[in-house]
């Protein structure tokens, strides 16, 4: 499934929050969506999804307008694993899994053979088959993740949408999550907020800004230190993976560095810290000596 985005615009309530987004992802092809906190990378996954309307530019599924599909059509191409679950609710991990049959299902439809294998499938691909019948809000953060991917995957379509998949996610539990959707045959599109997963997983990263698509292409071509300082405000030293050779970025709260209070919204850095003392050194993830790190592709 080839995605391409041209000049897609999404405004809400009047206000523009994507402009003139251009982007392809090719059949298979692995592609982070990086950007600062409220840059609209939740906005252009639900206005590809369909469930947000553009107000200029087009979404094509293989070359068909999404528009001129129903939605029904549009989840059985693409898959969004959003960053909401709907843990309030008594559904148990099968149930929640079988909701990604619906767009095969009708109304009153009971489940058929084909549900059920897929559903069964799904499970088994993230690991998770043994915890069925388990109810869904009593598992962990890392285990719900993985029950959502099982319900995208039970959706059978050629494109996955993934928003922060590794949210909540320890780092075990995330490059396990992003190793297997690198193994999967799906063309995705994944919101990722770490840097250096979005280096090591992903074939090219698209960087938004304020709503528009600053760069894109290999992640060492595009994750630049002056793009890195441009776009979120910091120092990125570019260094590499010891074991993959792939770019491995560390980070230092030096000067230029943006304030939390400049954009209401706390980097991370704790606000306690005496100002002439100097920063730490922080590195994004730990991809460091480990035997989970992903081989070169
Ligand atoms: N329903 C809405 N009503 C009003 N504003 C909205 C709505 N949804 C999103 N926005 C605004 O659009 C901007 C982009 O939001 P979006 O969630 O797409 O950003 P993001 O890049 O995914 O952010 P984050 O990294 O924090 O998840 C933000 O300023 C947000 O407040």
């Amino acid at each position: 499934m080839k995605l391409s985005l041209a000049g897609v615009s999404v405004e809400i309530d009047s206000v523009p929050i994507v402009t003139g987004a251009d982007l392809d992802v090719a059949k298979g092809e692995k592609v982070g969506l990086v950007g600062p906190n409220g840059s609209g990378k939740t906005t252009l996954l639900r206005a590809i999804y369909r469930s947000l309307r553009l107000v200029r530019g087009t979404v094509l599924l293989d070359g068909q307008d999404v528009s001129s599909l129903r939605q029904r059509e549009v989840a059985r191409r693409s898959a969004l694993v959003a960053q909401e679950t709907a843990s309030d609710f008594d559904f148990s991990v099968e149930d929640v899994v079988a909701l990604g049959r619906a767009p095969y299902q009708r109304a009153f439809d009971r489940e058929s053979a084909a549900d059920r294998q897929a559903i069964a499938e799904g499970l088994e691909r993230v690991g998770m088959a043994s915890y069925r019948i388990r109810a869904f809000a009593t598992l962990s953060g890392g285990e719900k993740q993985r029950v959502l991917l099982a319900r995208a995957l039970a959706q059978e379509t050629d494109l996955l949408l993934l928003d922060e998949p590794t949210n909540h996610l320890d780092v075990n539990a995330a490059l396990d999550l992003l190793e297997l959707v690198r193994r999967l045959d799906l063309s995705t599109l994944c919101v990722l907020h770490d840097l250096n997963l979005a280096a090591a997983y992903c074939d090219r990263v698209c960087v938004l800004q304020a709503g528009r698509v600053v760069a894109i292409g290999p992640p060492a071509d595009v994750l630049t230190e002056s793009l890195i300082h441009d776009v979120f405000s910091v120092h990125a030293h570019r260094l590499t993976h010891p074991s993959t050779g792939r770019l491995l970025l560390a980070f230092s709260a030096g000067e230029g560095r943006r304030a939390p209070d400049e954009t209401g919204v706390d980097s991370g850095t704790p606000q306690t810290e005496p100002p002439d003392e100097p920063r730490p050194e922080r590195a994004a993830a730990s991809l460091g000596e480990t035997s989970r790190s992903p081989s070169t592709t």
